[in-house]
């Protein structure tokens, strides 16, 4: 019997790392050859002997490893595959300038300026109001919000955007204002802030799509954020810790529901963009996306969390931590509340609102109801906001009386009729006292209407050819009469 040939014996690793790539394969086969003739290159580190990572990575031609099996989702894992120093000059050149933000060179950099360039024509050629500085989004669909955002507060003249002064909205606010350029507030923001950031209301809020109803609602909840913060550091040295209490940290403080993924992402990067250089972290939580994914958003305990009804609630009736621990959420919003309807997310909100601590008569009731909700005492309810915003309104002539006999009584009451905007906002606890905003075609024509009625009535010239249109009346009544006057006798 003739002696078992040794095995192979893997080609050295330590030489050249352009060998890594190609596999050996039969020489005769002038196709393969051909293919292996290809300058290929490694996307791994060369492996060094002894070093542990090989095992991963693979240290030869023929044992492959676990990373060259598949793609790792770095960012998701946290895993950071060091990155050979050399890389050859056409290779960067081929790179997507825009994915490459601050470093790069400045050919990349050039490129990155002129993209952005074209997406800001882009965008304001879609019409409607524009964003002057609507940021890039990220592979998850939101906004990289960077902590000081300060790009263009130097150059801004103020006194351009004195038509915000009357909203008294905090200094940081009207940073982002500025850097926006966004030199006046929109009708129904104008309207809907003082209600809200100044009254503490309720707010019902109607008005046209692309009307600025996002920031209506969004400045707000960070106006009263950053109030918040404001009065613990003014506290902190008389009382020390105990003013941490007057701005929770690490707890939700606003829940924001929207009918579509593509909303909530939309409303999330545009709150972020509000919210630059704030310490505020909002997130979106919608279908779509990897729950663990969101998880891990979560686990970072964000004040401002926007979301679709379907996965909140998933979550929520899961348990999820952050989500059910709702005693300092202190705004309750629905937006686009009549698409929500229509898109039939009726029972998932209805179950979403019934986990909110409600009033004090019914805390007990509620702890009962929602196992895994934390209750809160009546004071912390008072400072519960909510506002509903919408394209289209109808809310009937005793809403506020309905609202007055208090959402424990509405509970049961219209739990027959569930579908509707009243409904939705009897039961997440609206205040009898809300602003009642409506600034749709609809309401508009409506109060012209009776307008122009008053006008009518009120103008002398009016009345006196109506006067003489009577009197021209009487006048062919009492000639008809002359002329047949021979038949009545
Ligand atoms: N005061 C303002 N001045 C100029 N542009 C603004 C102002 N407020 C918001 N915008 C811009 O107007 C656009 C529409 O705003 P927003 O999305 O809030 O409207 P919306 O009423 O919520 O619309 P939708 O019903 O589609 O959600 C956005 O691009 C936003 O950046």
């Amino acid at each position: 019997m003739a002696a078992a040939s040794p095995p192979p014996q893997p080609p050295s690793t330590s030489k050249s790392s352009n060998k890594r790539g190609k596999r050996r394969r039969p020489q005769q086969d002038p196709v393969l050859e051909g293919i292996d003739s290809l300058p290929w290159k490694s996307s791994l580190p060369e492996a060094e002997e002894g070093d542990p990572f090989s095992v991963f990575a693979g240290v030869n031609d023929f044992e492959g490893g676990f990373l060259s099996l598949e793609e790792v989702d770095e960012l998701d894992y946290g895993l950071s595959i060091p990155q050979p120093e050399k890389k050859s000059k056409s290779k960067k050149q081929k790179r997507d300038p825009a994915a490459d933000g601050a470093g790069g060179s400045v050919e990349d950099k050039k490129a990155v300026e002129k993209k952005k360039k074209k997406m800001k024509k882009g965008k304001q050629k879609n019409g409607k109001l524009t964003d002057t500085n609507e940021p890039e989004r990220n592979e998850a669909g939101t906004v990289d919000s960077d902590s000081n955002g300060d790009t263009k507060e130097d150059s801004v003249d103020e006194t351009e955007f004195y038509a915000w002064n009357e909203l008294r909205l905090h200094p940081m606010l009207m940073k982002s204002i500025h850097r926006l350029g966004f030199k006046e507030p929109t009708r129904i923001q104008k309207a809907c802030i003082p209600a809200a950031a100044h009254q503490g209301k309720d707010v019902i809020g109607a008005a046209e799509t692309g009307s600025g109803k996002t920031l209506a609602f969004g400045l707000p909840i960070l106006q009263r954020l950053l109030e918040e913060r404001d009065k613990a550091d003014k506290l902190l040295d008389d009382k020390g810790d105990d003013a941490n209490k007057y701005a929770p940290t690490g707890v939700l403080r606003a829940l924001i529901i929207t009918p579509t993924r593509e909303l909530a992402v939309q409303v999330t990067d545009h709150i972020k963009e509000a919210a630059k250089g704030i310490n505020v972290r909002v997130v979106a939580i919608v279908g779509g996306m990897s729950t663990e994914k969101q998880e891990r958003l979560l686990r970072g305990r964000p004040e401002i969390i926007v979301g679709t009804p379907g996965r909140l609630w998933e979550l929520m009736s899961g348990g999820e931590e952050h989500l059910v621990e709702l005693h300092s959420l202190s705004f309750f919003v629905l937006d686009e509340a009549d698409r929500m309807i229509e898109n039939g997310h009726f029972r998932e909100v209805q179950s979403i609102i019934d986990m909110l601590p409600m009033s004090s008569t019914s805390t007990i009731d509620q702890s009962q109801e929602s196992q895994s909700c934390v209750t809160e005492t009546s004071l912390q309810r008072k400072k519960r906001q909510t506002f509903v915003f919408s394209a289209t309104l109808a809310l009937s002539a005793d809403f506020r009386k309905k609202l007055k006999r208090g959402s424990v009584n509405s509970k049961q009451a219209v739990s027959a009729d569930l579908n509707s905007i009243e409904t939705l906002a009897e039961r997440a606890g609206m205040r009898a006292n809300v602003a009642i905003v409506d600034l749709t075609n609809a309401s508009v024509l409506a109060s012209n209407l009776s307008e122009s009625f008053v006008e009518y009535v009120n103008d002398n010239q009016a009345i006196s050819i109506m006067f003489d249109q009577f009197l021209s009346a009487l006048e062919f009544c009492f000639m008809y009469f002359l002329v047949n006057l021979w038949q009545f006798v």
